[in-house]
């Protein structure tokens, strides 16, 4: 029987006195599921995948990161946990100035003493498993380039062979082929479900495109105004479904665009 990863109860967030963007999700996710979840802007998916590694306090409710309550650890304890999970973001956020190698090397950042990290000194071995993820993602001849001048695409596989390089035991993808071009996001959905399914790390992945989800998923989670509507696999996630999840109340989707713009403004992405 897989073995739960994480496990999920009561999760809640509230940004400010009245509006709960989460209100209440109860999850429990398995080892080696590739996990989409979807819903409509202001949902709460990304607020929901960044609470999972504390990119943002929860306000209320648990999240069993491996046996360890995540709202409860700090310090040395909380950078560990963060050192398991990868995180791969639409802005691939690299370092445009380092070259490829070094972006993906950064993955091990968690994992190697702070001093040797600081001055590049990596192992041979790093080295190689830099080059080799590298290589599986068709990235071999831009190995020594600035990331800078990489493209959208690119730069996203780059994102992808960092996160690996963390060896972590799961991956939260915050909407990775929403700034891609439709054949780009096909390249990065294909790559990351092979490497993580050969590695066996769990993912979790927000995605806008209901397609894709349902293409590459093992397991689909609708989202909608901070509670999980939808909880199945492609084949349920009928157009009715699909309407249902998308298509609410006229004065709930209101308050939802507009705290959205609230949210992106505050995150000041997208
Ligand atoms: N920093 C913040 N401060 C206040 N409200 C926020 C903040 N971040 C998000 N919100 C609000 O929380 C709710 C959920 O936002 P979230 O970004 O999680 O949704 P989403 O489903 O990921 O949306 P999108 O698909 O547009 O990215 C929205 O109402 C949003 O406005």
């Amino acid at each position: 029987m897989a073995k739960e990863l994480l496990k999920i109860t009561q999760l809640k967030k509230k940004y400010d006195k009245e509006i709960y963007a989460l209100k209440g999700i109860d999850l429990s996710i398995n080892e080696g599921e590739f996990v989409v979840v979807i819903g409509p802007s202001g949902a709460g998916k990304s607020t929901f995948i960044r609470s999972i590694n504390r990119m943002i306090d929860l306000s209320e409710g648990s999240i069993l990161f491996d046996g360890v309550a995540m709202e409860k650890v700090k310090g040395k304890k909380l950078r560990e946990q963060r050192a398991n999970i990868g995180m791969i973001f639409q802005h691939y956020n690299l370092i445009h100035r380092s070259n490829v190698i070094k972006n993906v090397l950064h993955g091990r950042l968690g994992k190697v003493p702070f001093f040797k990290s600081l001055f590049g000194l990596y192992s041979e071995e790093d080295k190689q498993e830099a080059v080799r993820l590298l290589k599986k993602v068709g990235l071999e001849e831009q190995i020594y380039k600035r990331a800078g001048q990489l493209s959208g695409g690119q730069m996203q596989r780059v994102g992808i062979c960092r996160a690996i390089m963390q060896n972590p035991k799961l991956i939260l993808a915050d909407e990775p082929i929403a700034s891609l071009d439709p054949n780009s996001a096909k390249i990065i959905m294909e790559h990351l479900q092979t490497i993580t399914r050969e590695r066996k790390i769990t993912c979790i992945v927000n995605l806008h495109q209901v397609d894709f989800a349902k293409e590459y998923a093992t397991r689909i989670i609708g989202i909608k105004a901070g509670k999980v509507v939808f909880d199945g696999v492609a084949s349920d996630l009928t157009e009715e479904v699909i309407s249902d999840i998308y298509i609410g109340k006229e004065e709930e989707m209101t308050l939802q665009v507009e705290n959205s713009e609230i949210g992106r403004f505050a995150y000041g992405e997208g």
